[in-house]
């Protein structure tokens, strides 16, 4: 049986070939939903495992696209590294398979999308919610690290929203495995959205990397634009080497702090996870514990409450 909540109508008045999906390996059979998107060469679907009636978030890429050895390998590596991580703020891993015409990656749902469309809705967002999402971000993070992973695509379309307006962590295409301790990588095959100064001068980068696109993640949720946004890739790189960025005056001191010290130009000068998680940003400010799914559209009102 089918479940007939509104958003999972999948419109199926006969079982068309072309909307299920076999999992040989686990014998699971799925049935495919809305189209939720492009993601590289993958066309992203809702897909509804019929053993179980769970809806899951599928990345589907034709084999046709995937030819060459190393673009398989890349999809192999994402799905490697991601499916050894397991925390609340990290998108699960669910499956992998393969069928004669595409190759299925599939991943834990999360139906309220991702920041850049909270943010398209909102223009900024209030300190607490930012609050909110930083914690998670970090400590979603710090995960990663402690596997030895550097995420290197931290972005708002990577951070996703589920039901509950949890924040969850995706996307590891571009990320990489640090093997040994001070291991510096030279390369990154592909364009960051927040790409961090030593990455773009090829001076070696680490972990440290994330923590500056913590910082532009930051700058982007409260501002309502990227720190170094301008109208070409040449001029916004210049302005990231030379640290060339406006701190609106609007932000608190603490934020203003929290961003200064991720955007700094030295990787090792940076803040460490650990360091964020204490910072007076996400200390000494109103946490909240969760968020109402109205937030995707409305600005909310925090209850001032006084310390006694
Ligand atoms: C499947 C790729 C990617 C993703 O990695 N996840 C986990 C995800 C989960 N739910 C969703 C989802 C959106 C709306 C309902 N679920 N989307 C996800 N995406 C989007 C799809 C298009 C671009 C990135």
């Amino acid at each position: 049986s089918i479940p007939d909540n509104a958003n999972m109508k999948l419109h199926i008045n006969h079982f068309d070939p072309n909307y299920i999906i076999y999992d040989s390996s686990s014998d699971t059979t799925y049935l495919r939903g809305r189209l939720l998107g492009k993601g590289g060469f993958a066309r992203c679907y809702e897909l509804l495992d019929l053993n179980t009636n769970k809806i899951y978030a599928g990345k589907i890429i034709a084999k046709t696209r995937i030819s060459k050895p190393h673009q398989r390998q890349k999809i192999i590596r994402e799905v490697e590294l991601q499916k050894t991580l397991h925390h609340k703020h990290v998108v699960e891993f669910h499956s992998y398979f393969e069928d004669d015409e595409n190759v299925y990656i599939v991943l834990e749902n999360c139906s309220r999308k991702s920041l850049v469309h909270m943010l398209k809705q909102r223009k900024t967002l209030t300190e607490p919610e930012v609050r909110y999402y930083l914690k998670a971000l970090v400590e979603g993070v710090g995960h990663i690290h402690k596997h030895n992973i550097i995420h290197r695509d931290l972005k708002l379309g990577n951070m996703l929203i589920n039901d509950s307006m949890e924040l969850k962590i995706a996307d590891f295409g571009l990320a990489t495995s640090i093997g040994y301790e001070g291991e510096k990588k030279m390369t990154v095959c592909g364009t960051p959205n927040y790409i961090a100064p030593e990455v773009l001068q090829k001076r070696g980068h680490s972990y440290e990397a994330d923590v500056w696109a913590i910082g532009c993640v930051a700058y982007a949720l409260l501002v309502g634009r990227p720190p170094f946004e301008t109208s070409t890739l040449k001029e916004t790189y210049v302005r990231i080497t030379s640290n060339n960025y406006v701190l609106p005056p609007t932000l608190s001191a603490d934020a203003q702090d929290f961003i200064q010290k991720c955007l700094c130009n030295e990787p090792e000068l940076r803040p460490s996870l650990e360091q964020l998680l204490n910072s007076d940003f996400l200390t000494s400010g109103h946490m909240p514990k969760t968020l109402s799914p109205a937030c995707c559209s409305t600005m909310p009102k925090f209850p001032i409450y006084t310390k006694f």
